[in-house]
């Protein structure tokens, strides 16, 4: 039989993950932070079907405990978000954070230390345009639990539902990874207001040529020497793969919302002994631009 999947954080992944879980045959409660109706109808509209789905909503603040808690909010807010169903999750409570970023995997254990947490990321791009739910294909999501553990149980509800799905077992090596491309990619399309292409161009050779060196010390520095070895190569093709995209750190700042250079930018620079300048630097401009949250 199939778990019941909460989802706290029902934007744009949250939403899609909603299907994908409702696809696997999970019974799919969206958590809603202040009393809304009790039901929600997402509509997705994917390059292959556009079909709505009505879940049952519930409030953060009901009673009752919740065995599967998928946290899909932005890195900044998933400590803030899992502190309001604290009273609802126990040792039993399976969670799974999906996002970008470093800095949720500490705030969501010093919320909740005792449950299981599992890390995921995905490439899936979704954007929302008021009601409807738009994805722009199926892109790859990664799942794993930091300690290189075999796939549980409920992951065969996941590989029903969500296509491209891979257990890891290395998962903390791929989110370092993820977090290194986009510190390497993000922030400086941002500051520039660029589409990440442009950074291939001449004009932004040297800055972004010195933000990859740094990167490359703190992953150096944390003993992930391949990846530091590989990154300007893979930044280069990620950002030839993705040159059209906006990033979603431009995307933030466009529509003035918070971005996850904290998370992002500011976790690396926790992670070295050592001054990284161009990083802090740029770090000091987003975070003079963005709204508080
Ligand atoms: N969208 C995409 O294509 C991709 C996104 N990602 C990553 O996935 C994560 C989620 O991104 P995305 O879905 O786009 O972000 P959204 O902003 O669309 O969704 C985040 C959701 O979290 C909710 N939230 C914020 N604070 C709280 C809180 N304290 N309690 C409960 N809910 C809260 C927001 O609620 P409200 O609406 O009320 O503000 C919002 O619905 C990010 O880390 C992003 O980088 C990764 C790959 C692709
Ligand atoms: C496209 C890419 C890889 C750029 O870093 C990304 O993940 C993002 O925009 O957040």
């Amino acid at each position: 039989m199939s778990e019941t999947w909460h989802i706290l954080g029902v934007g744009s992944i949250g939403g899609l993950f909603a299907h994908r879980l409702h696809h696997g045959g999970a019974t799919v409660r969206l958590l809603a932070r202040s009393r809304t109706s009790a039901n929600r109808t997402i509509r997705l509209t994917t390059p292959e079907s556009d079909q709505s789905i009505r879940f049952n909503c519930v409030s953060v603040a009901d009673e009752g405990d919740i065995s599967h808690l998928l946290i899909t909010s932005k890195s900044w807010a998933a400590g803030l978000a899992l502190q309001k169903v604290r009273h609802r999750i126990n040792h039993q409570t399976t969670l799974v954070a999906m996002m970008n970023g470093m800095q949720h995997i500490a705030d969501l254990r010093a919320v909740a230390p005792e449950c299981p947490l599992f890390l995921a990321s995905t490439t899936a791009g979704c954007h929302r345009d008021k009601d409807r739910w738009i994805a722009a294909g199926t892109g790859k999501t990664l799942i794993g639990h930091p300690t290189g553990s075999a796939a549980p149980t409920w992951f065969e509800t996941w590989q029903r539902g969500v296509p491209a799905l891979e257990w890891c077992t290395d998962i903390d090596e791929r989110l370092i990874e993820k977090v290194a491309i986009n510190a390497c990619i993000n922030p400086l399309t941002a500051v520039h207001r660029v589409k990440n292409g442009a950074l291939l161009s001449e004009a932004f050779k040297a800055e972004s040529n010195s933000v990859i060196s740094e990167v490359v010390a703190i992953l150096e520095e944390l003993g992930h020497t391949k990846l530091a070895s590989g990154l300007h190569s893979t930044v280069r093709a990620v950002m030839t793969d993705t040159a059209e995209n906006t990033s979603s750190m431009l995307s933030d700042v466009l529509a003035g919302r918070r971005t996850e250079a904290d998370s992002i930018l500011g976790w690396l620079l926790t992670q070295s002994t050592h001054d990284r300048p161009t990083l802090r630097a740029l770090l000091s401009q987003l975070q003079s631009i963005e709204p508080d949250s």
